[in-house]
């Protein structure tokens, strides 16, 4: 990189300047008229095709763009994300949302430590838990079976699991495992919404998951209480013990709040909110729903497309490509908003859920 360190001092993003003023005397219908150009631009992963033949671009800008990931360090970057350097600089820690869904012999640092056991030993005890209460063994306070689960949380406690189990809902399995049950999500604090979310529902066979990485925001904890006040009104204050658990980083608040601290689902300070759907946020309520072999499937494809990224020439390395477009898109050709257009109704909730997680990309 240049002296400066600023990314746009560097030869490949002055020549990527200077190459944007040829592409935009080319229009895109000339570009597909050039067979040999599109096929260049499939990339095939994992039943997963990224066509970017109608990106504004030619093989020249492509061969451009890896020339500014090189002088950007990217490969370093990455490698230093894998390994559990502090690259979240404003937060002073880890970008190790990977360990979520590696597998169980991986061996993933974070401050020194391996933090692969510590993923499975979550794991492990969502799994007992949420099979548990599948099976009825797990009652509530009157001995009655938990069909229903309201999760309550906002942002990366929220749209992650809400767009996976959207996802699921037409799946013919995902049907199968999840008959009789329903999961709801309560992240709004209008009471519409809490009115909405409790309308049908029994205290009595409901059981209410407290999502939330800090534990404190405002938000959650509202609707958390509402929720408490829900249960203990019908069934007594001790049928919390019962009827609410907790996924969080914070422990002691989550013991304060009065949830049994042996039914809380631990995650950790090196998971981003918005990257957080494969750690207990995401796993726990949708094993409720789905069975946690319905969700080990997700991580293990999460897990797969992680070592893709880690280890594919940038040449065919789907998310490296999306990326540098992204960068082609914004910086040079000047477009302001990107469009993420999913076809399928069963992924209506992709939009939201990644417009977060770029949102809040300043703090990785
Ligand atoms: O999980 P928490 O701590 O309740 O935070 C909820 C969300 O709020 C934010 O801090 C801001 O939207 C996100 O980063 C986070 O996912």
């Amino acid at each position: 990189m240049a002296s400066s360190g600023l990314i746009s001092d560097t030869q490949p993003w002055k020549d990527l300047k200077v190459h944007v003023e040829d592409i935009k005397k080319t229009h895109l219908r000339d570009l597909l008229t050039d067979d040999k150009r599109c096929q260049s631009m499939l990339v095939e992963f994992d039943d997963i095709l990224l066509d970017y033949s109608r990106q504004q671009a030619t093989s020249g800008t492509i061969q451009k763009l890896f020339e500014l990931a090189e002088a950007a360090s990217l490969k370093e970057k990455i490698n230093r994300m894998y390994s559990g350097e502090h690259i979240n600089s404003t937060e002073n820690r880890s970008v190790l949302h990977v360990a979520l869904r590696a597998s169980r012999d991986a061996v993933i640092q974070s401050d020194g430590k391996n933090v692969v056991p510590e993923v499975w030993k979550v794991l492990d005890k969502i799994q007992e838990f949420s099979e548990r209460v599948r099976n009825g063994s797990w009652v509530g306070a009157t001995g009655k079976a938990l069909k229903d689960v309201v999760a309550i949380g906002i942002g990366g406690s929220f749209l992650g699991p809400l767009f996976v189990h959207t996802a699921l809902q037409t799946d013919p399995e995902a049907i199968e495992s999840a008959r009789g049950r329903q999961l709801r999500f309560l992240a709004n604090v209008d009471p519409i919404d809490v009115a909405r979310n409790i309308t049908g529902l029994n205290p009595e066979t409901t059981l209410v998951v407290v999502v939330s990485k800090t534990f404190t925001t405002a938000e959650t904890m509202l609707n958390a209480r509402t929720l408490r006040e829900w249960i203990s009104s019908a069934l007594g204050p001790t049928a919390v013990a019962k009827h609410m658990v907790a996924v969080s980083t914070n422990l002691m608040l989550v013991e304060k709040f009065g949830i049994d601290p042996n039914n809380t689902f631990a995650f950790w300070d090196w998971v981003g909110g918005r990257y957080s759907v494969c750690s207990a946020v995401g796993v726990l309520p949708l094993s409720l729903q789905y069975g946690f072999s319905a969700v080990e499937k997700f991580l293990k494809g999460a897990s797969s497309i992680d070592q893709h990224f880690y280890s594919q020439p940038f040449e065919s390395n789907i998310p490296v490509l999306l990326g540098l477009l992204s960068i082609w898109n914004v910086s040079f050709l000047g477009y302001p908003a990107r469009a993420i257009l999913p076809y399928s109704q069963a992924l209506e909730k992709l939009a939201p859920h990644i417009q977060q997680a770029s949102l809040l990309q300043h703090c990785a």
